[in-house]
C-alpha cells in the first residue's frame, strides 16, 4: 500500500544502459534462495569473489546481515518474511538501475514473494537460483547450529522444519550441492551469464 501522495517520478539524466556501457557488463540480479544451510551464502560469495576478479561490479546482500541493519524490525512470521522480502527486492531494483550484478542470498520461502519481486524488474534482470539440499544433508552440515537449537525446542517457525519452503517451479538455474562442488557451481553461473550475454566471455 503506497501512503505517499502527491509524489512524483524523477527521471535521472544517467540512465542504466549508459552505466551498463561504461562497466561493459549488463546488471542483474542473481536471486539466490533454498533452505538454511543449502549454501546459498558460501556461493553468492565464491562467484562474487569470480566476478569480481574478471572486473564485473557486483554487490551482495545476505540474509543475516541485511537483517542486522535495514530489515532489524523483522522477524520470521510469514508477514515478515514477505515484507523482507519486498524490501530487498527494492533494494535490488535499485542496485540493478546503478548498474551491478546483485547477489542476493536469502531463504525467500515463498514462490509469490520471489515473483513479485521478478515482476518488478525488466525482462532477464531477474535471475532465479535454487540452491537446491535436501533438508537431511542441510540439518548434516547445520553452519551455524541452527538446526541443533531447532530440535532443543529453541527456535520456532524454522524453515523446512515447521515453517514452508515452496520450490522455484521455473528457475532460470538449480544448482544441487549435494551432488556438485561449490566450484562446479560457481562455473555453472558464470557459464550461463556468458551465454546469456550479461558479462563478456568466449562461450
Ligand atoms: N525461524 C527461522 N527460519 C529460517 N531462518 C532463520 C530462522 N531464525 C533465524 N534464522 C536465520 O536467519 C536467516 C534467514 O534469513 P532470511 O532473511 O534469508 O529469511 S527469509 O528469506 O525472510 O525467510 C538464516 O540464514 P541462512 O542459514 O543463511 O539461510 C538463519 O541463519
Ligand atoms: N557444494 C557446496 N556448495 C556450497 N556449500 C557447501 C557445499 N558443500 C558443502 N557446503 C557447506 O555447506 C554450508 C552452507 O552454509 P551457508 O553457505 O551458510 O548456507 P546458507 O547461506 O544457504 O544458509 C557451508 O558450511 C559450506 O561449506
Amino acid at each position: 500500500m503506497n501512503k505517499s501522495t502527491n509524489i512524483v517520478w524523477h527521471q535521472s539524466s544517467v540512465k542504466k544502459a549508459d552505466r551498463e556501457n561504461l562497466n561493459n557488463h549488463k546488471s542483474a540480479v542473481l536471486w539466490f534462495t533454498g533452505l538454511s544451510g543449502s549454501g546459498k551464502s558460501t556461493l553468492s560469495s565464491a562467484l562474487e569473489s569470480e566476478l569480481f576478479s574478471i572486473g564485473t561490479h557486483t554487490y551482495r546482500l545476505d540474509g543475516d546481515n541485511v537483517r542486522h541493519g535495514l530489515n532489524k524490525n523483522l522477524g520470521f512470521s510469514p508477514e515478515d518474511r514477505t515484507e523482507n522480502i519486498r524490501r530487498i527486492g527494492e533494494v535490488s531494483k535499485l542496485m540493478v538501475d546503478a548498474g551491478l550484478i546483485t547477489l542476493t542470498a536469502f531463504i525467500s520461502p515463498y514462490r509469490e514473494d520471489r515473483d513479485r519481486v521478478r515482476a518488478t524488474l525488466a525482462q532477464g534482470e531477474f535471475i532465479e537460483i535454487y540452491v537446491k539440499c535436501s533438508l537431511d544433508i542441510c540439518e548434516v552440515r547445520d553452519p551455524k547450529g541452527l538446526y541443533k537449537k531447532v530440535r532443543l525446542g529453541e527456535i520456532n517457525n524454522f524453515t523446512g522444519i515447521d515453517a514452508p519452503y515452496e520450490e522455484p517451479l521455473h528457475p532460470e538455474i538449480i544448482v544441487d550441492t549435494e551432488n556438485q562442488t561449490l566450484e562446479e557451481s560457481v562455473q555453472m553461473i558464470i557459464q550461463y551469464l556468458k551465454e546469456m550475454q550479461y558479462i563478456k566471455g568466449t562461450s
